[in-house]
């Protein structure tokens, strides 16, 4: 890169190396045009009015690249689907949602891309439940120009990790089953609490209740009400209560008799320790406790999105919520604005 003088004239096409100022009644009046500015036709006249006959410009090199269409270039390498970008401004290129779903961010070939030398991508966190046209993310070169091969190199990481790095999962039209126990609601000795609290979880993301069962304290029972709801077509099932050491907690044992897999039980989530996820063949069965019913955010509201999202959460997922799996119990919840479940992964 190298600066040079040249005439206006001549300009058009070229990189302006720093800003011009229109200077009114000896005072400055901002910049007209920015350094790095691409001098367009229609400049041409302006600059010759300002009094410029001959302007610096940035001759680029061979494997230069300028920020503008370095920051183009990270834009369309990083985006996946359901992902638009706007810019460049000032290199800077944005990232929006072009649907509701779940964010999700490639974390390995998102941190390759920062080890880059001058680019940066900057994200939202990984799995944050994101509305259409949402600001995901931001990236954008350091210096004014920068070498082809740091731009290439980005590229190449964005082809090695599939053509994305941001990308949104638009959520499912699923249907949700609930299994409620306890012999106390079952017998109508309480009004049940859970039922309401799933339908609006459910109901928020576009997804519908198939059915709201009840059965007492016996797992041979619960067992076969989930096996009934997924006979019946429900996508996810919802089990709750009955999900810790009392005598009567026999939920963990019922989704067990059930016939489905344990993928975990016990996750990192406060409230949720006493959660269970497991798959009764591709249904996802969610043991929930009862704080899912008496807090307002829980580990429900990490997990089922990612299920509505289409996404087959593992026991390594539920392992990975532990950093930032801690809710504050904020006097005033501004969930989803807070850290819960907004970990490292
Ligand atoms: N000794 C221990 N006690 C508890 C532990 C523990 O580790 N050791 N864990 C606590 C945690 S954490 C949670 S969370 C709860 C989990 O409770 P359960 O899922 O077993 O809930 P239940 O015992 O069935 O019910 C608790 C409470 O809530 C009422 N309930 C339950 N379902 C409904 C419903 N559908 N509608 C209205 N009310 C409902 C139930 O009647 C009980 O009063 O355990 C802690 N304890
Ligand atoms: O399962 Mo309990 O969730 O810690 O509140």
């Amino acid at each position: 890169m190298k600066l040079q003088t040249i005439k206006v004239e001549e300009a058009v096409g070229k990189v302006l190396s720093h800003d011009i100022t229109q200077i009114v009644k000896g005072e400055a009046k901002g910049a007209l045009f920015k350094k790095g500015h691409i001098i367009r036709p229609e400049d041409v006249p302006e600059l010759l009015r300002l009094g410029k006959e001959n302007i610096y410009i940035l001759d680029l090199d061979h494997g230069d690249v300028h920020e503008d269409e370095a920051g183009v270039r990270l834009g369309e390498a990083v985006t996946g689907e359901w992902v638009t970008w706007s810019g460049p401004k000032e290199s800077r290129v944005n990232m929006h949602a072009a649907c509701d779903g779940l964010l999700k961010i490639n974390i390995p070939a998102l941190e390759a891309i920062n080890e880059l030398p001058d680019v940066i991508l900057s994200t939202l966190p990984n799995n944050t439940v994101v509305k259409e046209g949402e600001l995901l993310a931001g990236t954008k070169v350091i210096p004014l120009v920068v070498p082809e091969t740091t731009v290439t190199a980005a590229e190449d990481i964005c082809r090695q990790a599939g053509g994305w790095v941001i990308k949104v999962l638009p959520f499912k039209e699923l249907k949700v089953g609930a299994v409620i126990t306890g012999s106390e609601v079952y017998k109508k000795r309480i009004r049940d609490g859970f039922g309401p609290v799933i339908t609006e979880k459910v109901e928020a993301f576009g997804s519908e209740i198939l059915g709201i069962d009840f059965a007492p304290d016996n797992a041979e029972i619960i067992a076969a009400k989930i096996n009934k709801m997924a006979s019946e077509g429900a996508d996810i099932i919802f089990v709750t209560g009955g999900m810790s050491v009392d005598p009567d907690d026999v939920t963990p044992n019922a989704i067990r008799l059930a016939g489905a897999r344990v993928e975990k039980y016990g996750a990192a989530a406060l409230p949720g320790a006493m959660f269970m996820l497991a798959y009764l063949g591709d249904v996802p069965i969610m043991g929930v406790p009862a704080c899912g019913m008496f807090f307002k955010i829980t580990v429900v509201d990490l997990i089922l999105p990612r299920l509505l999202a289409g996404e087959r959460v593992t026991r390594r997922d539920i392992v990975a919520l532990a950093c930032g799996g801690l809710c504050r119990a904020c006097p005033e919840c501004r969930y989803p604005n807070c850290t819960f479940g907004k970990g490292s992964h």
